[in-house]
């Protein structure tokens, strides 16, 4: 019989090593890039000022509504920092009734397969210059905390944070990980308030445990700011919420859903206090619904006609962009239309404004 050949390795490597790993492509290290960009005072000084209102928030003593807003992801740096500006003016008009924080995600954890963001693939093009990608994400994130506003992203590669997180006031862990005993351990060290989506199975369990695993401390391997692969042994991370965005079986912003939801933190000795998801599958994915679902879970908040006020609804998130609407990507990233979404549908800049002045107007009056 003859011997099956060989397969092909360089000198050195062992047959067994890496079998389907195709390259290794060295990165800088997390001090490196923010040499480059370091946080300058006013940029550190929002993100700050950003943790600690969210912290407020969170421990009941701001009743601010805390509106988390923005595109479902960053592609376009121009068009994130046009929009950064017009919810800066925004934001600074409410700011005696809202919290807003800016959704700057970088990060798209898929389903199967497909673009997973600007850190992942920059250029757009399957490329994966992710040093580039790195670089673009953190000078992003200056510029608009230096603009004043505070930004929320999520947290999916564990070794990002050591890159970006100075930059950022509020991490989520999503829908698709938070099951993931690396997010949750990556999460005991995060430095801001983590939000846990429910499972898209629409588990609460699954987000009630990450909240608890996280505030524990934890020993796990990871990377330092040197880039030196190392055991990072974590505090725990008190500032855990929980995010309802829906599941397979549909919404989870109603009255009961939420009535289950408090009783499911209470149960777990958790602050019963968590934000609304107004997208994914609390809008069926119609990204148009969501204005609907914001006003409905605010009636709750707020209360009336016979419902008592609901001071555990912290806020909402909502996925909005310059404009409505999502786009596939095109061979040349040239040819995409400016403003809209590469992932999920969005709701566009004219609406999403609307919505938060009229939230704005319905809580100083006090009238839904
Ligand atoms: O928010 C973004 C998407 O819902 C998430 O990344 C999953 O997207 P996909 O189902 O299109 O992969
Ligand atoms: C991916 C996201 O949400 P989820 O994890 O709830 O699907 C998101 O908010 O971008």
């Amino acid at each position: 019989m003859l011997d099956a050949p060989a397969p092909a390795r360089s000198a050195g490597r062992r047959s067994t090593d890496n079998v389907n790993v195709r390259e290794f492509t060295p990165l800088i290290n997390p001090r490196q890039l923010a040499e480059e960009y370091p946080a300058s005072d006013a940029a550190q000084a929002t993100v700050e000022n950003g943790r600690e209102q969210i912290k407020a928030a969170l421990a009941g003593e701001d009743d601010r509504l805390l509106c988390v807003v923005g595109p479902c992801s960053i592609h376009d740096e121009q068009a994130a920092l046009e929009y950064a500006g017009k919810l800066r003016a925004v934001a600074d008009a409410t700011e005696d009734r809202l919290l807003i924080v800016m959704r700057v995600y970088f990060e798209k954890p898929r389903t199967t397969v497909g673009w997973k963001g600007l850190i992942s693939d920059p250029g757009l093009n399957e490329q994966f210059d992710m040093a580039e990608g790195l670089r673009k994400a953190r000078r992003i994130l200056l510029e608009i905390a230096e603009l004043g506003l505070p930004t929320a992203t999520e947290m999916l590669e564990p070794i990002t944070p050591q890159y970006i997180a100075d930059l950022i006031a509020l991490a989520s862990i999503g829908a698709r990980t938070t099951e993931s005993p690396c997010h949750r351990q990556m999460s005991s060290g995060l430095s801001m308030p983590v939000g846990y989506k429910n499972g898209t199975d629409g588990s609460l369990q699954t987000a009630l445990n990450a909240m608890t695993a996280a505030r524990a401390g934890h020993s796990f391997l990871g990377i330092d700011p040197h880039g030196q692969t190392c055991v990072v042994h974590t505090a725990g991370n008190p500032w855990g919420h929980l995010i309802l965005r829906g599941g397979n079986n549909g919404p989870n912003y109603d009255a009961e859903s939420i009535k289950q939801a408090i009783a499911g933190l209470e149960n777990g000795g958790l602050p019963p206090r968590f934000l609304v998801d107004c997208s994914h599958a609390n809008s069926g994915k119609d990204p148009l619904r969501q204005p609907a679902v914001w006003n409905d879970v605010l009636s709750q908040r707020l209360g009336g006609a016979g419902s008592p006020p609901n001071p555990s609804i912290l806020g909402m998130m909502l996925e909005s962009n310059l404009f409505e609407g999502a786009q596939s990507l095109t061979p040349d990233p040239a040819d995409l239309k400016y403003g809209v979404s590469v992932t999920d549908g969005c709701l566009g800049w004219d609406a999403t404004e609307k919505l938060l002045r009229e939230t704005h107007a319905k809580l100083s009056s006090g009238k839904v």
